[in-house]
């Protein structure tokens, strides 16, 4: 392997700083001319807001922190008062809890609306109420927030990249004499330390004794690997390949040598699937981060439970009983002087808390030898001065690299899983140099932030610092061989346990019919009977005088005919016996989804979903509704990219050796084509889907040949309405 290149650190620091800047000022504004531009109840139908709230509880949460129960007003509640109508709000969103403006004031400034409310976390989503544990204390008592109608809103995580910034700031002024050899080699200034080829052969790393005995060669060669490498490995991992699984064992035998290991992850939930997977081997880890963002399953291991729960933490307890006992007294309380009495209290006492949790926090950190976090909570205060021996990145490749270096500075070794074929990290920015079309990413020197660690390291060390896993335990093999051919140079092999599993095999009764007997299920709309709507018409926001606003769901296209299949199929599978809560129904048109989302009534459970895979990973049958059709062949894939870059939740894939990704379906065809275990249906026009790319192409002519090919009967539909 020659030589790599090596890269200038401190520019390397200030492109990052530069695209960072640009993207963070990207997201803002498209918050600000969002939440400017919309009426709340607009926003509200958009998903980013909740309108016509009260405070129905207020407690002190975990941290010390104002956790407000915001529930519906009653006073102006259609319907069942005590359900939240549909939102998009979830856990750890950075909401502004703030009062509600008159219905005629819709021009607002974002900065002015930040002054008047509360920034705080959401912490819980419950049918009828969402919990924000309040930032910013000095403002909890903000006119009407605690007494009148309140409503929140989302806004851009600045934190976040503030956090980005401080460290890329810290690289760009590093001295030659703090470069370790590690940092040296992730910038290509040294090449990794040479190990043995044959590593199974070798007799360190021959024999390992094995926590997990069943894994498998290409498992067992990928923790090989990571233990051997001197400074980093990467573990390719395509989707239900036991990635996890695998970094379960690699940290468990991480730990046999006495290594010490920081575990992170670009999302609190790839955290939590760690810890929720470490926890049944009984080792001592601590998870740092926001409790109200972790999975309920994994507060145990939280360091704000531990804090409270262990020896250490009984220092601690008692500042909490009294802050808890003030809080309830706000409630009780008449005048605004009596008010502002407690809260001055009650900032001391969380003064005094914070000290006592400080101590308490260092002393369970200082003696833990795992430690998970994400890669911004890495961070934090609670690891500063921590040193690891090792830190484990999992997705990898759905991280930017900048976020990735908070963690990596903590760590003389670095192990990154991922798959960078899948989902890149969400990018918002755009090349205004690039006007008109406009649809480029910021670049600088080469560089976009969609370049990820993985993505670098690899074009700068080449496939020797990679090992793929390459046996798939979730899909049948028919849905399997699509992605494989052209995603993993056919390298995928389906486990025998799951390459011809069926519907009908399920754990409880499944009819065999025609639609639970076949995996791959093509039902080609083409003719032109089934045409495309643009939805720009049918949901346009007007403002006052009666100009057209941009609709929040932009240009979105919707296909009756085709939802009317969809709802159809899913009609034949559930009478079959298939649970509903075991399929998802998969497009990427945000308009599409609300014409399917009465399906959620008519078969409860079943998960409606865009092309963002996170809600469920894996689902039993998974149906992909693809929209496009026009008679006159007009596909404008291409020209819509922007547009589709700002409704899907993940750009498409940029990279180098990905020619034929079309940039309309990448997050579609990576996530919803490996999603399916038993059964997947696709439902398109493969005439107008053909020609948005030559990927497409080649996905059409492969459903052709190789799934079930159906042609709908349309007299048939006008019974599903
Ligand atoms: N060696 C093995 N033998 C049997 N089953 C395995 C093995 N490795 C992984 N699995 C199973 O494969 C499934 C996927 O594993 P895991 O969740 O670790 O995969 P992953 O690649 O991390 O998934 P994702 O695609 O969601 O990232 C799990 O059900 C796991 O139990």
């Amino acid at each position: 392997m020659p030589a790599p290149t090596p890269v200038d650190i401190a520019a390397f620091a200030s492109t990052q700083l530069d695209l960072l800047a640009a993207e963070l000022a990207a997201e803002v504004a498209e918050t600000s001319s969002l939440i400017g531009g919309h009426a709340p109840t607009t926003l509200q139908r958009a998903g980013v807001a909740l309108t016509n709230l009260v405070v129905s509880a207020q407690r002190t949460g975990l941290g010390g922190k104002t956790v407000l129960e915001l529930s519906p007003d009653a006073a102006t509640a259609r319907g069942d008062v005590s359900e939240l109508p549909e939102h998009g709000i979830r856990a750890g969103d950075i909401v502004l809890v703030a009062e509600q403006p008159a219905g005629s004031a819709r021009k607002r400034e974002v900065r002015e609306l930040e002054k008047k409310g509360v920034k705080g976390v959401v912490t819980k989503v419950g049918r009828g109420f969402v919990g924000v544990a309040l930032d910013d204390e000095e403002k909890e008592d903000v006119g009407g927030v605690f007494g009148g109608r309140v409503w929140i809103v989302k806004l851009a995580d600045e934190v976040t990249y503030k956090r980005m910034n401080g460290i890329m700031t810290k690289l760009s002024k590093m001295s030659e004499a703090e470069m370790s050899v590690f940092i040296r080699v992730l910038f290509g200034q040294s090449s990794p330390s040479p190990i043995a080829s044959n590593l199974e052969e070798d007799l360190e790393w021959r024999d390992i004794e094995w926590v997990d005995p069943t894994l498998n060669e290409s498992q067992k060669d990928a923790i090989r690997f990571a233990l051997a490498s001197k400074e980093m490995a990467l573990i390719h991992g395509p989707p239900g390949t036991g990635k996890t699984h695998t970094l379960i064992e690699l940290i468990l035998q991480m730990l046999k040598r006495n290594l010490r290991v920081l575990v992170c992850g670009p999302s609190n939930i790839s955290v939590d699937n760690i810890v929720e997977r470490l926890a049944p081997h009984k080792v001592p880890i601590v998870r740092l981060g926001h409790p109200a963002r972790l999975l309920p399953s994994v507060l145990n291991h939280s360091l704000d439970v531990l804090t409270r729960t262990s020896e250490a933490g009984a220092i601690v307890k008692d500042v909490r009983a009294e802050m808890d006992a003030k809080q309830a007294s706000i409630r009780k309380t008449r005048t605004g002087r009596e008010r502002k009495a407690i809260y001055a209290e009650l900032k001391e006492l969380r003064k005094e808390y914070r000290e006592r949790e400080r101590r308490c926090v260092s002393n369970l950190v200082g003696s833990s030898k795992v430690v998970l976090a994400t890669l911004h909570g890495s961070g934090g205060f609670q690891l500063r001065g921590e040193e690891f021996d090792v830190v484990i990145i999992d997705e990898a490749s759905q991280a930017l690299e900048a976020q990735c270096w908070v963690a990596l500075l903590a760590a003389k070794k670095a192990v990154c899983a991922g798959d960078h074929l899948q989902l890149p990290p969400t990018i918002k920015s755009l090349d205004s140099s690039s006007k008109p079309s406009g649809d480029s990413k910021v670049k600088k020197g080469g560089v976009t932030l969609e370049t990820t660690l993985f993505d670098r390291l690899l074009a700068l060390h080449g496939p020797s610092i990679k090992r793929m896993l390459t046996t798939q335990y979730r899909m049948h093999e028919k849905i399997m061989r699509f992605p494989s051919d052209v995603l993993y140079s056919s390298k995928l092999v389906a486990a025998d346990a799951v390459k011809d599993r069926l519907l009908t095999g399920l754990p409880y009764d499944v009819e065999s019919t025609e639609d639970t007997t076949e995996p791959l299920v093509f039902i080609d709309t083409q003719g032109g009977y089934f045409p495309e709507r643009n939805e720009e018409d049918a949901d346009n926001d007007k403002d006052s005088k009666g100009r057209v606003r941009r609709s929040l769901h932009g240009e979105s296209k919707s296909n009756a005919m085709e939802a009317a299949l969809v709802r159809q199929h899913v009609r034949a599978l559930v009478e079959a016996g298939v649970r509903p809560d075991d399929i998802a129904v998969v497009t990427p048109y945000n308009a599409q989804l609300a014409i399917l989302a009465p399906l959620k009534d008519a078969f409860p459970g079943i998960e409606l979903g865009s092309v963002d895979g996170f809600q469920g990973r894996e689902k039993e049958a998974v149906i992909v509704s693809l929209v496009r059709s026009n008679a006159d062949g007009e596909v404008g894939f291409l020209g819509e990219k922007r547009r589709l870059n700002g409704e899907l939740h993940h750009t498409p894939i940029a990279s180098p050796d990905f020619f034929s990704f079309s940039l309309l379906f990448a997050p579609l065809d990576t996530v919803a084509m490996t999603r399916p275990k038993r059964s997947l249906t696709v439902i398109g026009d493969s005439e107008t889907v053909k020609r948005g790319s030559a990927f497409l192409k080649k996905w059409m002519e492969f459903l052709e040949k190789n799934a079930d090919l159906r042609y709908p009967d349309v007299s048939s539909l006008a019974l599903e309405g």
